[in-house]
């Protein structure tokens, strides 16, 4: 029976470090890397629209109340037979809602394009699997230009390792059995699109040398050390994330005490800065604060 309405909740995902992996086949393409996901996330609301068929719009889009949407949560409907232009099909409302900001290195869009994916299966009796709905996602994602291995951390949830790049039957997750606070302060975007776009060749290079280093040594101390050398080889480190590391790193030497805290590291793609544990507060930043998420995406109840 199809209930025509159903909500989704995907982590937040930060990306430590990365290599690009592009293919031909949409699924084979990904990146290799590591990050982490976050308790703070994306909320997407998928129901049947209920103006009269044939009316325009079919069906409304909106981003934290505001008209508006990702371009690959239109791909993902697509695919399930829920497209605009799809006439006899059911027109579709899809709500997301998130407090993480946009375009800065959260996956904001995988998270909109797997949670619409979860939610119009549900809400629509798609009859998909979850390694489907997945693939579908990142497909999306991927097609788009506006992500690489976004969408199968945020399926995964905790803190993801992305062996070999892909969907579900392509690729290979392995993690990083920990939980941790995590703070984040965000000075704005960078356009994933445009660097993906570039030339990827040193960036992939310093990624495949930080999951070497990771997957010798998989702990969160290695994983935030490796972060921090990939984005100077890498040359995405942008002024106010350099100088946030660097005075998280003076106050953890002020204070040798809070032996969990990892320091702190950029967040890809975008132009924020993150830390495990205290470190950015201890520093005199004001953070967003939250934590490893366990569980990754799902459905949840209607609010
Ligand atoms: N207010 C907005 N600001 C930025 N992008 C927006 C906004 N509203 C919708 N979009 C769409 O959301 C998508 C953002 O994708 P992008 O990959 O840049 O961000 P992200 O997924 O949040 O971060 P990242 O990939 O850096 O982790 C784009 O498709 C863009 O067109
Ligand atoms: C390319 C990327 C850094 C964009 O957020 C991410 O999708 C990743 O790690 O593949």
């Amino acid at each position: 029976m199809s209930r025509q309405r159903a909500t989704a909740f995907v982590p937040g995902h930060v990306t430590a470090f990365f290599s690009a992996h592009p293919a031909e086949r949409p699924a084979a393409a990904g990146s290799r890397g590591a990050g982490v996901t976050l308790t703070d996330g994306v909320t997407v609301r998928v129901a049947a629209d209920e103006a009269a068929p044939g009316t325009a719009p079919a069906g409304s889009r909106t981003i934290d109340g505001e008209s508006g949407t990702v371009g690959a949560v239109e791909d993902v409907l697509a695919a399930l037979g829920l497209g605009r232009d799809a006439g006899d099909r059911p027109a579709v409302d899809v709500a997301v809602e998130t407090d993480l900001p946009i375009g800065a290195g959260f996956g904001v869009s995988g998270a909109a394009a797997l949670g619409a994916a979860l939610a119009a299966n549900d809400a629509f009796d798609r009859g998909r699997s979850e390694n489907e709905l997945v693939r579908i996602a990142h497909e999306a994602e991927v097609g788009r230009g506006t992500g690489l291995g976004d969408v199968v951390a945020q399926a995964r949830g905790g803190v993801p390792i992305r062996l070999e790049p892909g969907a579900p039957g392509v690729g290979e997750l392995d993690g990083i059995p920990a939980d941790a606070r995590v703070e984040y302060v965000t000075f704005g975007e960078l356009s994933t699109e445009r660097v993906l776009g570039g030339d990827t060749a040193a960036l992939s290079a310093a990624g495949e040398d930080a999951l070497a280093r990771l997957r010798a040594d998989p702990r969160l101390q290695t994983l935030m050390d490796a972060a921090r050398a990939f984005a100077r080889e890498a040359d995405l480190l942008v002024p106010e994330v350099a100088e946030a590391i660097a005075a998280v790193e003076e106050s953890e030497g002020d204070s040798p005490e809070n032996s969990d805290d990892c320091g702190a590291a950029m967040a890809m793609l975008g132009r924020t800065v993150f830390a495990l544990g205290t470190g950015l507060s201890d520093a005199g930043y004001d953070p967003e604060v939250c934590r490893v998420d366990a569980a990754g995406a799902r459905l949840v109840e209607q609010q």
